[in-house]
């Protein structure tokens, strides 16, 4: 169908359609006939009949009310029927890959006019390749995947198979060597830790945190075991398979006796009589992706300690959905497992070293919180930049009341305070081995984490008073501060409680103390 033509009409050719079946407004030069619309408009009809909306200006009435993104429906697109003569749009959509022109709703590294000395140019064209990945491939299916709980589409999995993100998203190392990153645009050899956090935070941005998880979140924590303790044969068959977007690979170590206390754990393993497999028994809870997983990285109690092994699902293993309170999308699932034998060699490190192959875990998988987190509290900024300057109340914008701009300038400090530690710990990370980041940056992934999660919390908190009942609404205008409310304790307990962690982070400290100072 042709689309249909514009006219161009004046503003006194507009007010004369005013009347119930003859019912017209403008929106940002936009005019759009809504007489047979209105019986149909979620706000009702009266609202579009007030003495200053019909057949007037209703822009700023429209932009108090209502996201930009409802004019961008086709349904309501197709009200338009003209523009104003000499007036042009000045409100424009989401430009895909586009960078917010909005203060502080980007890291500074990205913000018009100001430097860093961390990012080289190859990440800033690899940030640009990312948004747009994003923005093209992934962000639609985040919104919607997030409200129907299904998994994300096999499709989106394909589409990063073909860039390499599964692969890039396990960090720089020996399993990108032979790969094609972003089309090309980094080596294997250059990826760095910020090439990583890129990654993250503009997944992040899709503000859908139950998908967010669900787009192979597990898989970031569950491979690392076998990329770094597996058997070559193992490496062999299972990292391609993961790589491709075709299997799906999970970490299982929670349990409902033990969550943070990994020392407690009851799923046994114990040798079958030829001692050539492993017999596994237990249950496992709140694993993220763990309903639509094909192998799973299991932490078990074995003669000597605690032994990790890979399983694949088959005969005797369970998943029953758990329904928490982000989307299912996650698939976070409570597993069992009922006499399940796997071949010993599925054994990731050494019998009974289970444990350091669990915590070795720990830094990568906070880390990734951190960068998660301190990029979904700049987008919370973003949203209340933009509600506290377009919403009036008493008469004015919201802006122009103290106490907003007092909560306002709490979170972005606390978003600026987040970002500045996480790039100096990457920095940190980008220049240490694996094994001095254990030693040196535990204990600061931890406390940065710890902090991240609570600024987190508070942001949350301010978001949803400057938002009011909108802020507890699943629709309309503060849907994503509703969402944001919503799932923000899971980056606070998921990879380590809070308080666990800042502690975890002072008993560092205090191994580093030298027995030879006094006050
Ligand atoms: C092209 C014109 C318009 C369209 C397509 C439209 C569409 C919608 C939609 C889809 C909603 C549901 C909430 C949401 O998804 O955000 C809504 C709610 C509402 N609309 Fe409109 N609308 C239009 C114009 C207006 C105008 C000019 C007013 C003037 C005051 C208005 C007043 C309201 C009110 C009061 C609500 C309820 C808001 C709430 O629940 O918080 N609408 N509208």
């Amino acid at each position: 169908m042709a689309a249909k033509e514009l006219k161009e009409f004046s503003i006194e050719e507009v007010a004369q359609h005013n009347k119930p079946d003859d019912l017209w407004v403008v929106i940002d030069a936009k005019v759009y006939n809504l007489s047979r619309f209105k019986d149909l408009h979620p706000g009702g009809v009266s609202v579009l009949l007030e003495g200053d909306v019909a057949g007037q200006d209703a822009t700023e009435a429209f932009y108090g009310l209502h996201r930009h993104e409802v004019l961008e429906r086709p349904q309501y697109q197709r009200l338009q029927i003209g523009t104003i003569h000499g007036e042009k749009s000045v409100i424009y959509s989401q430009i895909t890959g586009a960078i917010s022109t909005v203060p502080y709703a980007e890291p500074t590294w990205l913000a018009e006019g100001y430097h860093s000395p961390y990012y080289t140019d190859n990440h800033r064209e690899f940030q640009k390749a990312m948004r747009k990945f994003v923005d093209e491939n992934i962000y639609e299916d985040a919104q919607a995947r997030e409200e129907d709980g299904k998994r994300p589409s096999q499709s989106v999995f394909d589409k990063m198979a073909e860039v390499n993100l599964h692969a890039m998203r396990m960090g720089p190392g020996k399993h990108l060597k032979g790969l094609i990153l972003m089309n090309g645009i980094v080596k294997p050899e250059q990826f760095d830790y910020f090439h990583e956090l890129i990654i993250t935070q503009e997944i992040v941005r899709c503000g859908a945190r139950g998908y967010g998880d669900g787009l192979l979140g597990g898989k970031v924590i569950g491979l690392p075991p076998v990329l770094n303790f597996g058997s070559d044969e193992l490496k062999a068959k299972i990292i391609p398979e993961v790589f491709s977007g075709k299997k799906f690979i999970c970490l299982a170590i929670s349990e409902a006796q033990a969550g943070s206390d990994v020392m407690g754990l009851q799923t046994t393993a114990v040798k079958s009589e030829d001692g050539k497999e492993w017999i596994i028994n237990g249950a496992k809870k709140w694993i993220t992706n763990a309903t639509q997983i094909s192998i799973f990285t299991v932490g078990c109690k074995t003669e000597d300690g605690l032994t990790v092994i890979l399983v694949e699902r088959g005969p005797g293993v369970e998943t029953r959905q758990l329904k928490t309170s982000y989307s299912t999308s996650a698939g976070t699932a409570y597993i069992t497992f009922d006499n399940v034998r796997v071949p010993v060699g599925n054994t990731l490190g050494e019998e009974g070293g289970g444990i350091f192959v669990i915590l070795s875990n720990f830094n990568h998988e906070r880390w990734v919180m951190c960068c998660s987190s301190a990029r979904s509290q700049r987008a919370m900024i973003e949203e209340c930049l933009k509600w506290a300057t377009q919403r009036k109340a008493f008469g004015k914008p919201l802006i122009s009341q103290a106490v907003i701009r007092s909560k306002l300038a709490a979170m972005i400090a606390r978003a600026e305070s987040v970002q500045s530690w996480l790039e100096n710990i990457t920095y940190q990370m980008n220049h240490m081995t694996y094994k001095q980041q254990a030693n040196k940056l535990a204990g600061q992934i931890a406390f940065l984490k710890s902090y991240s999660t609570q600024c987190a919390q508070l942001t949350a908190k301010d978001a949803v008073q400057i938002f009011g009942g909108r802020g507890i609404t699943r629709t309309g205008m503060g849907r994503f501060v509703e969402h944001y409310y919503r799932t923000v304790t899971f980056d606070a307990l998921l990879g380590g409680a809070e308080d666990v962690l800042a502690d975890l982070g002072v008993r560092q400290a205090m191994r580093a103390m030298p027995k030879n100072v006094r006050l």
